[in-house]
């Protein structure tokens, strides 16, 4: 890098920055920030004399923005250096230990989101800043008050300042964008800008719509007398903040290793988003000894985990037609390795969603994946074209059929119900997992019976014959006897099994499940009214359900007269008790496994389901609990142990 490229790169990193920390929508991603950034720090260091002042290694990130009154920090706030791999790790350990050979580390995870800071005084939250400059910050503290994991008042009546991340939990995230894109709306790129924007909300209502949470991970001013990290911490927690799913005193570089390793491995499963994990000299006074560079403390590092966002191109797009006739286009993009996966497909949601964000073939796009769920372009590199990239057309028609589509709000559908695409994905629906549940009758085996004139709908697959099987294409007498005997298995099966392998738009696995509770088999004849009757039925559902029983009446009493769908059994009304009526999720490992202990509250009366929500009374919680008691905290919803729940009981 010479000077010219140096000031370019300080240049590029500051817009990179201001669409980060301003905007809340990055135009980059963090890879490509923290190399170029990297390479900024190694020039400057080469090179002091010519350090721009408005370099990025020069102040705390964040810009103060207009709209919120400003509020200077009681004491500094800071970022963190950053380290990317065992090598790293090692040269900064050598670092401290240079300052203090005597030190033990303290690691909790790096959070995904944005920072505050809490000003606590006579045990009452009086501020709460955003990170700002560092030294001064944005004062939000109406919109603070919205989130349910920051006490209003806390036991500890001495000054303090309590520092922590406020981000958005997984599911919530997903919840929130499923909202958006229906409304029409651009989703967020990611957790951390939706916490981000989120926060910084001039009308704290939507701030409080948005189920932030608070995760602290240090204090700035305080008279705490403990003299060490981790029992600090534990008295933030003490005080009614949250833990963090994973922390741990460590030794030295075997030990940071170890529980790096651990972190990176049960993130997923982790209900927040971590970029890394974070590794804090554990003792105070050397901590107080080894102080600040202009930007970040000496004794604490972020150790990253690898990128989940990569830049790539986008190549092609096909068109997918599901059961219901959705017509999704998927986006084809040059391979890519995310976190040791090659990623050649992403999501795209839908064609508003293409238009919205003009994405072009040709483009180069930021793509995110997490978890297991299919990788998503979340960001077009519009500076990054160079004209000839091709817009993409709305399709007019069935790329299966050839039949005209029909636009359904943001919707692109196939109308003809005996469109090949349609039909094959709804025979593979009738036996998926979630449905009858057909052992052997996968994507693959569907689309040769059907390629095969033998199924060409789902009451052909009861007229298979070994004969038939036989004649096709690798099948022999063993393979042949196990679908068919799984087919035959079928029979028998839970009535909500049966209803939800219709595939009814809008009835899903829940409603299936209240329809067969609430109606027995008598459950083709219902009118709107009794529909209605069922909670967590509305009007789309039950005109759905009523307009697919009167137009398909002949094959689902013939599907019924073949399969005998069980009806639940019935219960008898439960005696008074504290779970009567009451909405009930589990949680965690229990005493006994969790269906028996539903089954018990089920006899009490109680409705028991698999996710949390603001109407959920109880949470009840065993060890290991994970995702769904953080959602129970954040939402504020009473959480009860076992020991709890049978102590009310008796
Ligand atoms: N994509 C882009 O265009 C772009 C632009 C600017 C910055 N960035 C990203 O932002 C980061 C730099 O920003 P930064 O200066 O805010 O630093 P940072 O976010 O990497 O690290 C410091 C912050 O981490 C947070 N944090 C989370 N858990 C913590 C814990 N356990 N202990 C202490 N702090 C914890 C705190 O809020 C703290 O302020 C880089 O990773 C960079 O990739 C990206
Ligand atoms: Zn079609």
């Amino acid at each position: 890098m010479n000077k010219q490229e140096y000031k370019q790169a300080v240049e590029k990193l500051n817009l990179w920055a201001y669409h980060y920390y301003v905007l809340d929508d990055p135009i980059m991603t963090d890879e490509v920030y923290d190399k170029l950034y990297k390479e900024v720090e190694q020039y400057e260091e080469a090179h002091p004399e010519d350090i721009l002042k408005n370099s990025p290694t020069q102040r705390v990130g964040d810009v103060v923005s207009e709209g919120f009154a400003k509020e200077p920090h009681l004491s500094r706030m800071w970022s963190l250096e950053d380290i990317f791999d065992a090598d790293g790790l090692k040269k900064w350990l050598e670092k401290v230990y240079r300052l203090d050979s005597h030190v033990t580390f303290y690691c909790e995870p790096k959070y995904d989101g944005a920072s505050l800071n809490l000003v606590y005084e006579n045990g009452e939250l009086q501020k709460g800043i955003t990170r700002g400059d560092g030294t001064v910050g944005e004062r939000i503290t109406q919109n603070v008050k919205t989130i349910h994991t920051v006490p209003l008042s806390i036991e500890h009546k001495e000054l303090i300042e309590i520092r922590g991340e406020v981000v958005i939990f997984k599911d919530e995230f997903d919840k929130i964008n499923k909202e958006r894109l229906k409304k029409g709306e651009p989703p967020f790129a990611n957790p951390r800008n939706a916490a981000a924007g989120s926060l910084r909300q001039l009308d704290p209502s939507i701030t409080a719509a948005r189920n932030l949470v608070f995760l602290p991970y240090g204090v700035g001013v305080n008279t705490l007398p403990h003299k060490l990290l981790n029992d600090k911490m534990s008295y933030i927690y003490e005080l009614g903040f949250r833990k963090p799913p994973l922390r741990a005193i460590t030794k030295g570089y075997d030990e940071i290793e170890a529980i790096y390793e651990r972190m990176k491995e049960e993130r997923e499963s982790y209900s927040m988003m971590l970029d890394g994990m974070v590794v804090k000299v554990n003792e105070i006074a050397a901590q107080i000894d080894m102080g600040y560079t202009v930007k970040v403390p000496r004794w604490a590092v972020a150790y990253k985990f690898p990128a989940v966002e990569k830049i790539t191109r986008l190549k092609n797009i096909i068109l997918q037609v599901g059961r219901t006739g959705v017509v999704t286009p998927v986006a084809v993009v040059e391979p890519t390795e995310i976190e040791g996966a090659v990623v050649e497909r992403a999501t795209l949601h839908n064609f508003d969603e293409i238009e919205r964000m003009d994405i072009r073939i040709g483009d180069q796009v930021i793509i995110l994946r997490s978890g297991d769920v299919i990788p998503k372009i979340v960001k077009v590199l519009t500076q990054e074209r160079d004209g000839s990239e091709v817009k993409i057309e709305r399709p007019t028609h069935c790329p299966v059929c050839g039949s005209e589509l029909l636009q359904e709000e943001v919707l692109i559908k196939c109308q003809n119900l005996k469109c090949e695409a349609r039909v094959v994905n709804s025979i593979i629906y009738f036996a998926s997992k979630q449905c009858l549940n057909i052992d052997g009758l996968g994507n693959k085996i569907v689309e040769q019976l059907f390629n095969a004139g033998l199924v060409r709908s789902v009451l052909d697959l009861f007229s298979l014959t070994q004969e038939k099987l036989l004649e096709l294409e690798g099948f022999k007498e063993k393979k042949a006897q196990n679908l068919l005997r799984s087919i035959e298995n079928a029979k028998g099966c839970e009535l909500w099994r049966f209803i939800n392998a219709l595939g009814i738009e809008h009835i899903g696995e829940v409603a299936s499940k209240r329809i067969a509770e609430a109606f027995g088999l008598e459950y083709i004849h219902q009118n709107k009214e009794q529909l209605l009757t069922i909670e967590g039925i509305g009007d789309e559902m039950a005109e759905s359900y009523l307009e697919f029983m009167r137009v398909n009446e002949e094959t689902v009493v013939k599907l019924q007269e073949i399969l005998r769908p069980v009806e639940p059994k019935k219960r008898e009304e439960a005696q008074d008790n504290p779970f009567k009526g009451k909405r009930i999720v589990l949680t965690g490992t229990m005493s006994e496994p969790r269906p028996v202990i539903k089954e018990k509250l089920e006899d009490l009366g109680a409705k028991v389901s698999g996710s949390v929500s603001k109407k959920t009374d109880y949470v009840i919680y065993g060890e290991d609990a994970g995702s769904k008691y953080d959602k129970a905290i954040s939402l504020g919803v009473k959480t009860l142990t076992e020991d709890e729940l049978k102590e009310l009981l008796q």
